[in-house]
């Protein structure tokens, strides 16, 4: 596997090897050992998965108790995948990181606990499946809002149609408004 910084030092881009052949392809998606000596050191207790479709903008989301840093990967289809630093003590405090995760580039995107999580699918559907370094904790869970002037996130919106955003996501705080880590 390969490990590809981004803007964000505790944000990593990862590239899994692929064995193809006539078959198709075989790769490790995920590895504890190397997992802990070239990306982060923790455990992941729950995996996701999430279906969309085209235009669908899930986020900014992230819980305050049970913390959780995310192992991301796109199973089908293509989605532009954001981390957006909620850590006041960090130098890239309210920064973000996006990428393009689809199934094609097999790519996927450490998210580190204190960050915020988001994606924006541009394929038909697109399916995700991510690992979490805790579990679920709803009432500790918070979202800023995905087109915060503040962050500027530049969201590869599909022209003319607005995100389709659940409920939720429609009154999602001000990132200035926002619970952010110590
Ligand atoms: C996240 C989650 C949700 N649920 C239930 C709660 C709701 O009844 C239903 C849909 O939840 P929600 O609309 O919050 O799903 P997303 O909008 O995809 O939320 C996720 O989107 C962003 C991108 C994330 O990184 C988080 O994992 C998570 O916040 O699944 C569970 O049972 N367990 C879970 O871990």
């Amino acid at each position: 596997m390969r490990v590809i910084a981004t803007e964000i030092p505790d944000v990593k881009l990862i590239e899994p090897t692929v064995y193809a052949d006539a078959r198709g392809f075989f790769m490790e998606t995920w590895r504890d050992d190397l997992f802990r000596q070239h990306v982060s050191e923790c455990s992941f207790v729950q995996d996701n998965h999430s279906k969309s479709c085209q235009g669908t903008l899930r986020g900014l989301h992230y819980q305050t108790e049970n913390v959780q840093g995310k192992l991301v990967r796109v199973t089908s289809g293509e989605m532009f995948d954001v981390a957006v630093d909620m850590r006041q003590s960090s130098s890239t405090f309210g920064q973000w990181v996006g990428v393009m995760l689809s199934a094609e580039n097999k790519r996927q995107l450490w998210v580190p606990p204190g960050f915020a999580h988001g994606f924006y699918v541009l394929t038909e559907y697109a399916e995700c499946v991510y690992r979490c370094t805790d579990y679920y904790n709803p009432s500790a869970e918070h979202t800023v809002s995905w087109d915060d002037p503040t962050l500027a996130i530049n969201w590869p919106l599909i022209e003319g149609n607005p995100p389709l955003l659940s409920v939720k996501d429609r009154i999602a705080k001000s990132f200035f408004d926002a619970v952010a880590f110590s």
